[in-house]
């Protein structure tokens, strides 16, 4: 598969490492949002690094978009590592409520040590972070209750910092810090301009909805293929069954058949497909 022209602009990602960087020295905990269908292009190598030893919670959101069986693997597979993911879809809210109880039990061990200083209790602090489109502000939301901030498919903007309070206890800040994209790793990339994580600027969308066909086969995720085209990318390369959908469909019009099969997919049409699976275990 050729690799795709992913465009990436240096200055931008310094800045939003910076913000990132100055968010994250505010605050107590960091909420850590992945997109459950990839959860390794969903992390960034440097983020231990800029977290340090603050407390961190990792969400694994869009949990919908993937099947309850790789949801367990996943699972397994955090939990050999040492971490507790937290599962959320955050568009419904399932599962915020308990982030939010584990943001607020953060605090107790903070107020605890006030308390021997002789300081008064005050609220846990907390920042959303992740990748563009994981979900942010979707789950700010969901923790507030309220939709304050807004949530739409399109790369963010990070607005001035202000705190908002959840509960006596708890303290968000209201704009969501964006990780910049991996310069170093092309099929992070490719995965992450899959799944809308990119701007459409960014990529070449025939290239991008062929490695899309072509993960699924090699994860055997195309009956829905089938169910919504008639046909099931098993013996052509992503690139020749493009050709083939758009000769069926749109009279060889690449562009659009590219769409129409990035959109199937981002909306789940093409249904529940990770399209990353944890290693397996060597036990
Ligand atoms: N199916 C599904 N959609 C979700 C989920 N969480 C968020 N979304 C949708 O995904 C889109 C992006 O969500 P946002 O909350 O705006 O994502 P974000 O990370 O804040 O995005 P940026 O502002 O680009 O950084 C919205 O259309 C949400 O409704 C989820 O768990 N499942």
């Amino acid at each position: 598969m050729p690799i795709p022209a992913i465009q990436w602009y240096p200055g931008h990602i310094a800045k939003a490492e910076r913000q990132l960087q100055e968010q994250v020295k505010k605050v107590d905990v960091v909420l850590e949002v992945r997109d459950a269908r990839i959860p390794f292009a969903t992390y960034h190598p440097l983020l231990a690094t800029w977290i340090g030893n603050k407390h961190k919670l990792l969400i694994v959101n869009r949990v919908d978009a993937i099947p309850p069986t790789v949801r367990e693997l996943w699972a397994e597979w955090f939990v050999s590592q040492g971490e507790q993911p937290f599962f959320a879809n955050a568009q419904q809210g399932t599962g915020v409520a308990a982030i939010s109880k584990a943001a607020q039990s953060v605090g107790v061990a903070i107020n605890q040590k006030r308390k021997e200083r002789g300081m008064l209790p005050r609220p846990v602090r907390a920042v959303v972070i992740g990748f563009p489109n994981v979900g942010k502000s979707a789950l700010i939301n969901r923790l507030l209750n309220k939709r304050v901030v807004e949530s739409a498919r399109r790369a963010g903007v990070t607005k001035s910092l202000r705190w908002v309070r959840i509960s006596d206890r708890l303290e968000l800040l209201d704009a969501p810090g964006i990780i910049p994209g991996r310069l170093d790793d092309q099929a992070a990339a490719v995965k992450l301009a899959i799944c809308d994580d990119i701007g459409e600027a960014g990529y070449d969308r025939q290239r991008i909805s062929a490695a899309l066909i072509e993960l699924c086969q090699e994860l055997g995720y195309v009956a829905g293929f089938e169910d919504r085209y008639g046909s099931i990318p098993t013996t052509l390369s992503g690139e020749e069954y493009l050709h083939q959908l758009a000769n069926e469909k749109y009279r060889g019009d690449l562009e659009r058949t590219s769409h129409l099969i990035l959109n199937d997919f981002r909306t789940g049409v093409l249904g529940s497909i990770p399209l990353e699976l944890p290693p397996k275990s060597n036990s």
